[in-house]
């Protein structure tokens, strides 16, 4: 078969190498060859073929103009279509959306905007554009340029690059009969267009279905909502209603969209209310149960989003929610009638602090380790206006600084190494509406005693990292069982801070100051840990009572639970308490308390260190006489205490004294006495 030449003539470059490719294509396999000049960059001299294609009119008529061509010289001027590999991304710019066409010259940016319009590119507002054109006001930030992207004028920030446009379908038919090809090629170049739509068609298809998708999942989220969600326009033209919003409203499973809230919403005061600009939230009765309906408009869409909660589910998940906070143990677990006694000490504290729970005001809790603080901050909390809030719990004494802060006020994800993902939500933010216990506010650092004092000065707070200070309605009680005032004497308390957590002030009694508790508070833990009957003798009675309690209720309490552990009789007696010589009547904070658990030689030796340090240097006499006192059931005898001084001489703890001198601790003696009577207190 004869070879037929084919010559392409373009104005510039580009349009040369894109519409040359696409020839190529289209002849690949043929007799047909194909050569192409750009008029841009010069022509031969001699322009004979079978078929001449000028990329377009204006081509054309420079040829024309030129005069080059032979009188018998078939031709056929090109009508070209964007490529459409690059429709898709055409199809993506939102709808409505003003976009730039930029071309060289107002011809060929004009046949752009129509080859756009006649493939059906029509739901944006497409202004030709060429490089002297004036730019249209306000620039619109979509741009769409065939093969021109160095055109584009400044401002234009969303650029489609649709390519130099290529021939469309109709010239590539009028070339396939001009050259006699139409049965070989025809079937060719429409299968390659065929497959193009296939491919394209499968890649929307499937977008499309991942739309669904997405919608289908959204959709599902929203109706698993508590609250009712209906969003509607300015006219009030429904876009959207959830499952919950349809079940409040009483409305059958209705197509979304098309339907106005004139036509769903049988309540006149509903409708008004959601269609008045501004307002916010109210509650309606609608079927007989009360809703809060609440008002969010949307300046970016103009669309106002109602959200309907049922109030009675509302209270009774907000229940819930108060039995998960008493889970997790952020939650009060003492009102004031946890409280035994009824001595007048206790008394009067007790009326002062349901006094100050009503105020409002910042209390700060000063007593001695275990004398019922965290008690007392939970009974505040649940006796003040802010019973339903939140209470949370933070103790100073075991955290560093740095966790100190990160608890308190949370920190914004990425502020430091090892921050968690999404930040934290600090102690100050999660008590807002209830109350903070600020428990051993004595050991807090001067740094933090700085943003605590802010804090409650401006009520404000700032997360570590953060940026946006956030406002917060928290109510502190504070503890310590340090003086205050003596710390802010040594400089290690701010005074305007303590002066601050003053403004509420109880100083809890120890136990010793109301001995006519102890009994009380003794049955009551007998109580709290058993249903058996117990009494308590009367020496045991005496002794309770008699005894200074340097542990408060918290060492009544252990003391409670060591004798039920011990004693097998309903009678608990002296042979059940602890250790006898803790009982003796005395003011003397340190009697060792759990003696029992040394075992003899430590106890000997605990003595002698403790008569030395009262100036004595025991004999073995005096030893034995102390022995019996302190420690009556250990079975001391003469014996027993020479055999152990021998052997705290042999351990080097010890120095027998020699005749009326007594028995003296070594160095060594003095540091193992030191160990020893620290662990006991
Ligand atoms: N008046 C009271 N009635 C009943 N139980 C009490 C009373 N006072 C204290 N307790 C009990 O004594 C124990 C210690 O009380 P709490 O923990 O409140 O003391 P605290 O002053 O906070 O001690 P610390 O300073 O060591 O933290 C708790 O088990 C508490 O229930």
């Amino acid at each position: 078969m004869k070879t037929q030449h084919l010559i392409l003539i373009t104005g510039t470059e580009p349009t040369q190498r894109s519409l040359e490719k696409q020839l190529r294509v289209i002849f690949d396999g043929s007799h047909v060859s194909v050569v192409s000049y750009a008029i841009d960059t010069g022509l031969p001299a001699e322009l004979t073929a079978d078929l001449i294609l000028f990329s377009s009119p204006q081509v054309e008529d420079e040829m024309m103009a030129m005069n080059r061509l032979k009188k018998e010289q078939k031709t056929l001027t090109a009508a070209r279509s964007i490529a459409m590999d690059h429709l898709e991304q055409v199809m993506r710019i939102p709808a409505g959306s003003a976009v730039l066409l930029v071309n060289d010259v107002p011809a060929s940016a004009q046949e752009s905007v129509a080859a756009l319009h006649r493939i059906g590119v029509d739901h944006v507002n497409l202004i030709p554009w060429w490089p002297e054109a004036p730019l249209p006001h306000p620039i619109p930030v979509y741009g769409i340029t065939p093969g021109e992207p160095a055109l584009v004028p400044r401002g234009v920030t969303q650029v489609v690059d649709i390519g130099p446009r290529v021939c469309d379908f109709s010239t590539v038919v009028q070339l396939l009969e001009k050259l006699d090809l139409f049965d070989g090629c025809s079937t060719v170049f429409s299968e390659g267009y065929l497959k193009k739509i296939i491919h394209m068609a499968g890649r929307l298809a499937r977008s499309h279905e991942a739309i669904e998708s997405l919608n289908r999942h959204l959709q599902a989220v929203l109706d698993g909502l508590n609250d009712g969600l209906l969003v509607f326009d300015q006219q009030g033209m429904i876009s959207f209603i959830n499952e919950n919003a349809r079940r409040l409203l009483h409305l059958p499973n209705l197509r979304q969209g098309g339907l106005s809230l004139g036509r769903l919403i049988p309540f006149r005061e509903l409708r008004q209310f959601l269609m008045t600009p501004g307002a916010s939230e109210r509650v309606f009765t609608l079927f007989d149960q009360p809703v809060l309906v609440k008002r969010l408009e949307s300046l970016q869409t103009g669309e106002t989003t109602a959200v309907f909660q049922n109030v009675a589910e509302t209270i009774a998940s907000g229940q819930q929610i108060k039995r998960d906070l008493v889970r997790k143990g952020h939650y009060a677990r003492y009102t004031f009638d946890d409280l035994v006694g009824t001595s007048p000490s206790l008394t009067q504290v007790v009326n002062t602090a349901k006094k100050l729970a009503a105020s409002g005001l910042t209390v700060l809790l000063v007593g001695e380790s275990g004398t019922g603080k965290e008690i007392f901050a939970s009974a505040i909390h649940n006796a003040s206006p802010r019973q339903q809030g939140p209470f949370l719990a933070v103790n100073f004494s075991a955290l560093s600084d740095e966790l100190i802060e990160s608890e308190l006020f949370g920190y914004e994800e990425g502020s430091f190494t090892g921050a968690r993902k999404g930040g934290k939500i600090g102690l100050f933010e999660q008590a807002d509406g209830g109350t903070l216990f600020l428990d051993e506010i004595g050991d807090v650092s001067l740094k933090v005693q700085a943003r605590l004092l802010r804090v409650l000065q401006e009520k404000e707070i700032m997360p570590v990292g953060g940026q946006a200070i956030r406002t917060i309605d928290v109510r502190i009680v504070a503890a310590t069982n340090r003086s205050l005032e003596q710390l802010v004497a040594q400089g290690q308390f701010r005074e305007d801070l303590y002066y601050r957590l003053k403004m509420g002030y109880l100083n809890l009694p120890p136990l010793r100051h109301r001995r006519e508790d102890v009994l009380d508070l003794a049955q009551h833990f007998i109580r709290l840990e058993t249903s058996r009957l117990i009494q308590l003798s009367e020496d045991v009675s005496r002794a309770l009572v008699s005894y200074h309690w340097p542990g408060n209720v918290r060492e009544l309490q252990n003391t409670v639970s060591y004798m039920l552990a011990v004693a097998d009789t309903p009678l608990m007696t002296m042979a059940h308490l602890p250790a006898a010589a803790f009982f003796t009547p005395s003011e003397n904070r340190e009697k060792p308390f759990l003696i029992r658990h040394l075992t003899p030689l430590q106890r000997l030796m605990v003595k002698v260190g403790e008569l030395e340090d009262r100036g004595q240097s025991p004999g073995r006499g005096s030893l034995l006489a102390a022995m019996n006192a302190e420690d009556p059931l250990g079975g001391w005898t003469a014996h027993k205490v020479r055999m152990a001084l021998v052997e705290l001489e042999e351990k080097g703890h010890l120095t027998a004294g020699v005749g009326r001198q007594g028995s003296r601790l070594t160095e060594a003696g003095r540091l193992a006495w030191r160990q020893l009577i620290q662990k006991e207190r």
